[in-house]
């Protein structure tokens, strides 16, 4: 697959204060990313890099094979949905598609246009007298029918009710089905969009904690669960990020996989195996990295 992306070093300093420590990744083409961690973990910081909006203090950052600061080419082939899009106070909804439809090579007007109907978004009212939720509506529609073959939204639904967010979701899938694109998506409701994530990026104080498919994290991220002295043996010298204990009982976070033969002696010696969910492990593998030092405090 190839990169869209590719980071190598990257560095964010203000002043003294570190906000991104040395990070590599790359980003695949046609690919929906998830951007997690905690607040302040540097996720807007590296987004606001990509869009060329931050210059790194140190590092290379290269978006499309190009250096993205002021370049034209780059920025064209890129949307960037933050959360609380400012908007100038006079422009109605339809300014903001009109303006959208000059920016983005992509833009499907007759999509937008559908996108606003079920988003039951009035064209005429100014953007500055929606409500939140609408406004987050207006940059998901911006966003989608963007098509942009790099499209990023920063915690997009600030104020969205659940139904909203949930048509924000099956669009995405469907549209992304259509038309595939480079969506990165930042979000605190990991449950919530761990389903359409095919790539995650766990971001924590600046690092890189995670950096995986998500499939693969379905096949290594489990809960063992049995008789305290039972599970502690099975579990040796395997990575154990969660620990807890009721009773004579455990229930244990493995995050290196299970052998079929793993799998197999768990049964026999009556260890129940459940798989985590994304947002369990997100909350476990942050908290395993700072106690035990990977991330610096
Ligand atoms: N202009 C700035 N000057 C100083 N520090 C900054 C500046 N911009 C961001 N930071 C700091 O950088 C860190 C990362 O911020 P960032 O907005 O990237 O986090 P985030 O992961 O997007 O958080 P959230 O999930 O809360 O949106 C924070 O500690 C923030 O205070």
């Amino acid at each position: 697959m190839e990169d869209i992306v590719e980071i190598r070093g990257l560095e964010k300093s203000y002043r003294d204060v570190s906000v991104l420590k040395h990070i590599n990744c790359a980003i695949g083409a046609n690919k929906i990313y998830g951007f997690l961690g905690r607040n302040g973990a540097g996720k807007t910081t590296l987004m606001k890099m990509l869009c060329g909006q931050l210059l790194p203090t140190q590092g290379e950052l290269k978006v499309f094979g190009e250096k993205p600061y002021e370049n034209r080419r780059v920025l064209s082939q890129i949307c960037f949905i933050k959360e609380s899009q400012k908007y100038p106070d006079v422009f109605k909804v339809k300014d903001v598609l009109d303006i959208s439809e000059s920016i983005f090579p992509n833009w499907d007007k007759e999509y937008a246009y559908s996108l606003i109907e079920e988003f039951q978004l009035p064209l005429k009212r100014r953007v500055k007298a929606l409500s939140r939720g609408m406004t987050s509506s207006v940059g998901i529609v911006i966003g989608l029918a963007s098509r942009a073959p790099l499209t990023i939204f920063d915690e997009p639904y600030l104020g969205l009710d659940a139904v909203a967010r949930s048509v924000f979701y099956d669009r995405l899938i469907e549209d992304y089905s259509e038309y595939p694109r480079t969506i990165v998506l930042s979000t605190h409701l990991i449950d919530e969009v761990s389903k359409i994530l095919e790539h995650v990026i766990l971001i924590e104080q600046g690092e890189i904690l995670w950096d995986e498919d998500a499939e693969k994290l379905r096949g290594k991220a489990f809960k063992i669960i049995g008789d305290k002295a039972v599970v502690e043996a099975f579990a040796s010298g395997k990575e154990v990020i969660d620990r807890e204990t009721l009773g004579g009982m455990a229930s244990l976070t493995i995050s290196d996989g299970l052998s079929k033969e793993e799998r197999q002696k768990a049964e026999t010696v009556g260890i129940q195996i459940e798989p985590l969910s994304l947002q369990q492990f997100v909350v476990q593998l942050t908290q395993y990295k700072r106690n035990k030092g990977g991330v610096s405090s």
